[in-house]
């Protein structure tokens, strides 16, 4: 009999109830056990449901009240001095690494002024982790018992689960060193820190855990040879410990072939590979497994939402099985299903003829069990002939071709993507139109999402409220935000995207070729979700998206107003794409879309113009070479057909945020001022990367996660800092990114700072000339 196994479950919950929650704990609404409490449901109705769909290995520890690196980091003691001092509870240490605490003194407790931790991509996906930061005196020790708990809870429950934890080699690997250990590379920490992995897995095993899934992601990227031989040492130490748990070494998003050493090199029981991103590893992966060794097939994808072609997946398992034996192959998921939307019978809007198209974690659970019973010869032939008729209407369905899309692709040329003339041109040409301070000061587009806006936005969803008296809604909101960003004296304004649902989702639902969920939830963040839209055909834009607010904003103010749009990159990466054409195709059709609607901005008077990139950086293949080559042209040539049909006085920004990005990334793009997340990278040598960019900049001054609220001194401070690397002339002042999830007092107090903190430079640089 093949086994079936998921290598972990959403842990939002099927109404976001996690959210809602931990939301409520941060604002004093509800107490910890309040907290707990719909956690371990959480975790009660994922276990039951698994293993009600006939699940045979079925994961512990995947749930997380945050992010599950931060819980390891908590759990392993790499907690900065910076967050102990307080005597916090161990839950408010991890939102405060998380996410930053700045808490006024009580009569029972001491003030707390805390920045949170870096947050980063997770490899090419739009979730994010909370970046372990290591430094000289970090002592690991087991600090904690989460992955034992959360397994016994399973037990009790009368579900036998598979612990899963990121191992030892991708823990350091993507963590970094803190601002006072510099020259401090975290794999060097291994041998410290494996005696700790070492006692988890000790206890899990006292726990009754027979195995373990143990996550080794990095073996699908370039890996420097310390990084590479770190395998041998860490698995091998576990390895001469008797009575662990088996090990399953899994690794996803890519193909480990280029590190197949480092995976040969590791005595483990088990080894998973993702064979939907990289289905050409198989034959080389088999050829490195040891006689005893088991390898467990990812072949439903836990990265997009079509529903997976049963024989294909099946195939692909045979394919395992004709070599090693029905008894040497699992039947996985390709990674854990947290990238995919808890369940598809919460939707209730899509066409029939739509939905079949889509498989959401849930789903995914009976696909897994199929695809296993198929390969064990159990009699699955109704579920199959099911699937069969589902994939094939898909791919017959008119909804998927338009005949002008493809045509006006044919029809790009070089040209289309080109501006009128080179940025030193523009940018004197901009400078007389706009006539912007030293340090000019802007935001990065949205302004706080209060209580007000969800509901008014909700009831015009509802129709509850006319269209009539919902532009009015907005139309205020945008006013007030217009008045503040007066009132603070602010540069270049935004009108504060108070209609958009979410950045890239507002513009799914305008575009055609999309379709939206109204439930369809995933965690980027913390308590951030996004809905992403689903791109089922060729996309076009049929109506302008953003001009009547754009228009109305400026209207109400002589200042620069900045029109917002998400760029083609973001909105393919933050979509779940087609599987069915090319994701460059995807994204020059987005930027043919997005080309209208930046030309409908400026000729409504709209001159200066963003186009978000956040996802850039993310979409890079995680390795080196053609494919990667490939994508920077495409992803710029997507970016600049967009935004080069304008003329040279129009301003076009970009922004760019949490991930690593280097200004190489983004120098095609020829934008002629970039907005960067920065505020916690806290590295000289970013800065110093920066200063060579050739257009205009402004690194982020403030983390936008998190409330607390940075003093003028603070930004002068900030600013010298960067100063110090980087020129004046091209100097933009900005928070790290949008603000919309923040409330309007901490708002209202950081930009104010902000912008004094910028007065205070340009007095001091106009004194000296
Ligand atoms: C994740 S990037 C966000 C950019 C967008 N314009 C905003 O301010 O919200
Ligand atoms: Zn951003």
């Amino acid at each position: 009999m093949v086994q079936s196994s998921v290598l972990g479950f959403p842990r939002i919950g099927a109404q976001r109830e996690l959210k809602k929650t931990t939301e409520a704990y941060w604002s004093g609404k509800v107490g910890k056990d309040e907290l707990f409490k719909v956690g371990k449901e959480i975790r009660a109705t994922n276990w039951k449901l698994q293993q009600a769909a006939g699940v045979d290995v079925i994961a512990s520890n995947d749930f997380s009240y945050y992010d599950q690196v931060l819980d390891l980091s908590l759990l392993f003691n790499v907690i900065p001095d910076r967050y102990t001092k307080y005597e916090l509870e161990p839950i408010d240490v991890l939102f405060a690494m998380g996410r930053g605490l700045q808490r006024k003194a009580t009569e029972t407790s001491k003030a707390v002024d805390v920045t949170a931790l870096e947050m980063v991509k997770w490899f090419d996906s739009n979730y994010h982790y909370v970046r372990p930061t290591f430094s000289k005196t970090t002592q690991f020790k087991l600090n904690g018992s989460k992955p034992v708990d959360e397994y016994l809870e399973a037990k009790e429950l009368g579900v036998e689960t598979r612990p899963v934890v990121l191992g030892p080699v991708s823990y350091l690997f993507l963590g970094k060193a803190d601002k006072d250990s510099l020259d401090l590379e975290p794999i060097t920490l291994l041998d410290q820190i494996l005696p700790v992995y070492a006692e988890l897995l000790e206890k899990l095993a006292a726990a009754g855990a027979k195995s373990v899934q143990i996550d080794e992601p990095v073996l699908v990227l370039d890996l420097p040879q310390p990084v590479q031989a770190a395998f041998k040492t860490a698995y091998e130490f576990f390895a001469a410990k008797s009575g662990l748990p088996e090990i399953t070494l899994a690794t996803y998003f890519g193909t480990v072939i280029p590190n197949i050493e480092a995976v040969k090199s590791a005595p483990v029981a088990a080894i998973h590979v993702d064979l939907v991103r990289a289905p050409e590893q198989l034959e080389g992966v088999i050829a490195a497994l040891k006689p005893e060794q088991k390898l467990s097939v990812g072949v439903i994808d836990g990265r997009n939402i079509w529903k997976a072609d049963a024989a294909a997946a099946s195939a692909i398992a045979q394919a395992a099985i004709s070599k090693l034996g029905a008894d040497r192959v699992v039947v996985a998921t390709s990674s854990s299903l947290l990238h995919t939307p808890v369940d598809l019978n919460n939707e209730k809007k899509l066409s029939a003829e739509i939905k079949d198209f889509f498989s959401f974690a849930t789903q995914k659970l009976d696909e897994v069990v199929v695809v296993a019973k198929n390969v064990s010869g159990e009699d699955v032939s109704e579920a199959l002939a099911a699937n069969a008729a589902s994939v094939k209407a898909r791919a017959e369905s008119s909804i998927t071709n338009d005949a002008a899309v493809k045509q006006r692709v044919t029809e790009i040329t070089d040209k289309l993507g080109r501006r009128a003339s080179p940025f030193v041109e523009r940018i004197q040409e901009q400078e007389k139109v706009y006539k912007l301070p030293l340090f000019p000061t802007t935001t990065i587009g949205s302004f706080p999402q209060t209580k007000d806006i969800r509901i008014n936005r909700n009831k015009f969803a509802k129709g509850e409220l006319s269209p009539e008296a919902y532009e009015k809604f907005i139309e205020s909101e945008i006013e007030k935000v217009v008045r503040f960003q007066e009132e603070i004296d602010l540069d270049v304004l935004v009108h504060g995207e108070p209609e958009r649902n979410d950045m890239v989702q507002y513009f799914g639902e305008q575009l055609k070729g999309f379709a939206f969920t109204t439930n369809g939830w995933v965690q980027s963040y913390g308590s951030r979700y996004v809905r992403p839209p689903i791109i089922v055909g060729d996309v076009s834009r049929p109506a302008p998206m953003t001009v009547k607010e754009s228009v109305y904003a400026q209207s109400i103010t002589t200042k620069p107003m900045k029109g917002m749009l998400s760029g083609p990159i973001t909105i393919l990466r933050w979509s779940f794409p087609r599987v069915d054409v090319s994701q460059k195709t995807q994204a020059l059709q987005l930027g043919l879309a997005l080309r209208d609607e930046v030309n409908d901005l400026e000729a409504a008077g709209i001159t200066v113009i963003q186009v978000d990139e956040p996802a850039l950086r993310e979409g890079l293949p995680l390795r080196d070479g053609a494919e990667r080559q490939d994508y920077y042209q495409w992803a710029a040539e997507s970016f600049r057909i967009a935004t080069a049909g304008v003329k040279n006085t129009t301003q076009i920004h970009s922004h760019f945020c949490y991930s690593d990005l280097d200004p190489n990334h983004i120098k095609a793009l020829d934008a002629d001022v970039v907005s960067i997340e920065f505020s916690k990278k806290d590295d000289p040598n970013y800065i110093r990367e920066f200063s060579d960019y050739p257009n205009h900049a402004g690194l982020g001054l403030f983390d936008i996660h998190s409330p607390r609220i940075p003093s003028k001194e603070e930004f002068i401070q900030k600013i010298a800092t960067i100063l110090e690397v980087y020129p004046t002339e091209k100097f933009w002042v900005n928070p790290d990114c949008g603000l919309k999830t923040r409330g309007w007092e901490e708002t209202k107090a950081s930009l104010t700072n902000m912008v004094a903190a910028a007065k205070y430079y340009r007095e001091k640089y106009a004194k000296k000339d």
